[in-house]
């Protein structure tokens, strides 16, 4: 009898499983045409073909629910039953879902047309963020530009889409409950195979003397630069001067901070530059790192479909850059729009790593073509990232003058890696603590701004460049909140991708701990069969296996621990500490003095 049911499952399975390819493919066609170009048409569009394939994943639901799948003794074909069992939002009465979506797309919507004029000439009112306001807080060392292009960005990214947000926490709730979970948050965590953040938190606690030592430096050189005035001895730093707009990663104020001014230059930008890189060839030079691993190129399709460059036509459009798996195992693209900085050179393997995650699991079952987890996904191409932007690669490459391999220019390069990586840690753990938060009723709208800048001092110690209050709504003013995606994974994908990179470097006999000749910050996996064979092997699972056994397969470990990233950077640490100690810098900060509550 259970013989029988479960071979009739088998079959349901199939069926299923062409048909989710059908709906998926009609789905994320209709997704990319509105982000390509949001048009009024391509919007409705897009609510439509949402609305058809909630209802049709409805009715699958039902059927799927009639097998006792939970008694199944196949354990592949139980797990399919359980992902499938998993509704999501198309779980929603119809009416909710489409509250739901175009409370979404407004926000997506506003982040995408958001404008702001320019600091220098008023009358000129079309900077978006990609590329105007990227390219002031990756230049501009003008306090008072830096001032007025990030409240302007906030008043016109984040304050509009306060309304959008709320009805968007409250149609997301109803949805995970209808799954069984008490709020989104618990929802958003069940993807990691968790209850609840406390691992989360025990990370963060391994990495905190960390980021405290490289916040001290930095804070050091800004007041250093900008004076007294503008940078505190003792406070936390403000936001607009740290080479960002949302102060994620500082490696844009390198330049004027770095431990050891007269090395050589550690920035690729201006190589990239003289060397006549375009948009293309740097997406062709990631797609040859794969490549030497005996990993998948890009197929046809992708150079026809993608998007590599800001079509200069005036359209309206989701610049952010992504990834897109079409579920039909051949059309997989990537919208970016590139410029020619190291930023976006990293940027770019980052973008290819998600690629070549959908080429290696494309013949699983489509529900299994996804990450091991969210995280898994985030680090791929960061891991490759790793290994590119390791003296001796970018020598290779010709993108750094053959200076000396002396401790000084090493720390020089551990701390422009550890300006991207250390310090994105407490900003990619805080966002979703925020919508946890939000999301478990504890932040109200009305304080929602205040509780946001409450984990942007406690955690990253950064504070507003002005006085804030519930008028603004800074959170929107991020791509991934404006556009409900979930941010746990970035701050996952910057932990783990560092036990990664340290399994593959030994596999490549580029790493042997101890050996200073061998060290995980000057590893290069380039060429490497070994390491290639083995990333390949943990992308082909896809998510049909729990992610401590794809963890398990690469690194040994069935963890997620920071033993990564602290060896990677550890003597950076060392300097920072007697540095800091040098200078009497204050460890830490205290209270903001600015008023944002
Ligand atoms: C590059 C992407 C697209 Se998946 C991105 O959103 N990232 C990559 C780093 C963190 C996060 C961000 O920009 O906030
Ligand atoms: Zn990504």
């Amino acid at each position: 009898e259970r013989q029988a049911e479960e071979a009739a499952g088998r079959q349901y399975m199939r069926k299923l499983d062409d048909l989710t390819s059908k709906s998926k493919n009609r789905l994320v066609i209709a997704s990319w045409n509105y982000e390509s170009n949001i048009t009024t048409y391509n919007q409705e569009q897009m609510l439509q073909i949402s609305l058809e394939v909630a209802e049709e994943e409805k009715e699958s639901w039902k059927e799927t629910m009639s097998y006792l799948w939970h008694e199944f003794e196949d354990a592949d074909l139980k797990r399919m039953f359980e992902k499938y069992s998993r509704l999501g939002t198309s779980a929603l009465p119809e009416d909710l879902n489409q509250r739901l979506i175009q409370a979404v797309n407004n926000m997506q919507t506003n982040y995408a047309k958001a404008t702001i004029c320019d600091y220098k000439d008023r009358t000129k009112c079309d900077l978006h963020v990609e590329p105007e306001v990227t390219d002031i807080f990756a230049n501009s060392e003008d306090p008072e530009e830096l001032k007025y292009t990030w409240i302007e960005w906030h008043k016109a990214a984040g304050a509009p889409s306060r309304g959008n947000f709320t009805e968007y926490v409250e149609m997301d709730n109803e949805a995970a409950k209808l799954n069984g979970y008490d709020t989104m948050a618990e929802y958003w965590l069940s993807e990691y195979e968790m209850k609840n953040e406390d691992e989360f938190a025990t990370l963060w606690n391994q990495i905190k003397p960390l980021y405290q030592q490289i916040h001290a430096y930095v804070r050091r050189k800004l007041r250093e630069k900008y004076g007294e005035s503008v940078v505190s001895a003792k406070g936390p730093i403000p936001a607009h001067l740290l080479g960002n707009i949302w102060a994620q990663t500082w490696g844009n104020v390198e330049k004027f901070t770095k431990p050891y001014p007269g090395k050589p230059e550690v920035d690729i930008t201006a190589a990239l530059i003289a060397q006549n890189y375009t948009p293309l060839k740097m997406f062709q030079t990631a797609e040859e790192f794969f490549t030497s691993l005996t990993l998948s190129e890009m197929p046809e399709l992708f150079w026809e479909r993608s998007i590599l460059e800001k079509p200069n036509d005036g359209r309206d459009m989701v610049c952010h850059a992504s990834a897109w798996d079409f579920y039909d195992g051949e059309d997989f693209r990537i919208r970016q729009c590139t410029t020619i900085t190291g930023a976006f050179f990293k940027t770019t393997h980052h973008e290819m790593g998600h690629i070549q995650y959908y080429l290696q699991y494309k013949d699983q079952p489509v529900v299994y073509r996804r990450g091991a987890n969210p995280g898994f996904h985030e680090a791929v191409g960061d891991v490759i990232a790793l290994s590119v932007s390791s003296p001796k690669h970018l020598r290779v490459m010709g993108l750094l003058e053959d200076g000396a391999d002396d401790q000084e220019s090493n720390i020089n390069q551990l701390y422009k890696m550890g300006l991207d990586k250390i310090v994105f840690l407490p900003f990619g753990y805080l966002l979703d603590l925020f919508r946890y938060s939000v999301f478990r009723g504890i932040t109200t709208p009305r304080d929602y701004n205040c509780h946001f800048w409450q984990l942007r001092e406690s955690l990253q110690g950064v504070e507003p460049p002005a006085p804030r209050s519930e008028d603004d709504f800074d959170p929107a003013a991020k791509y991934h909140i404006s556009a409900d995606v979930e941010y746990m994974r970035y701050y996952v994908s910057y932990i783990i991708q560092f036990q990664f990179h340290r399994a593959l470097c030994q596999l490549a006999d580029q790493y042997t701990p101890g050996d200073s000749n061998k060290t995980l910050s000057n590893c290069d996996i380039y060429r490497s069969e070994e390491a290639g064979k083995a990333l390949g092997k943990m992308l082909q699972l896809g998510s049909s296996k729990p992610w401590p056994e794809a963890m398990e397969m690469l690194t040994g470990q069935r963890n997620m621990d920071a033993s990564g990233v602290l060896e990677y950077f550890q003597p950076l640490y060392d300097w920072l500490k007697a540095e800091n100690e040098r200078t009497g810098e204050f460890i830490g900060w205290e209270t903001s003095t600015v008023q944002y509550c």
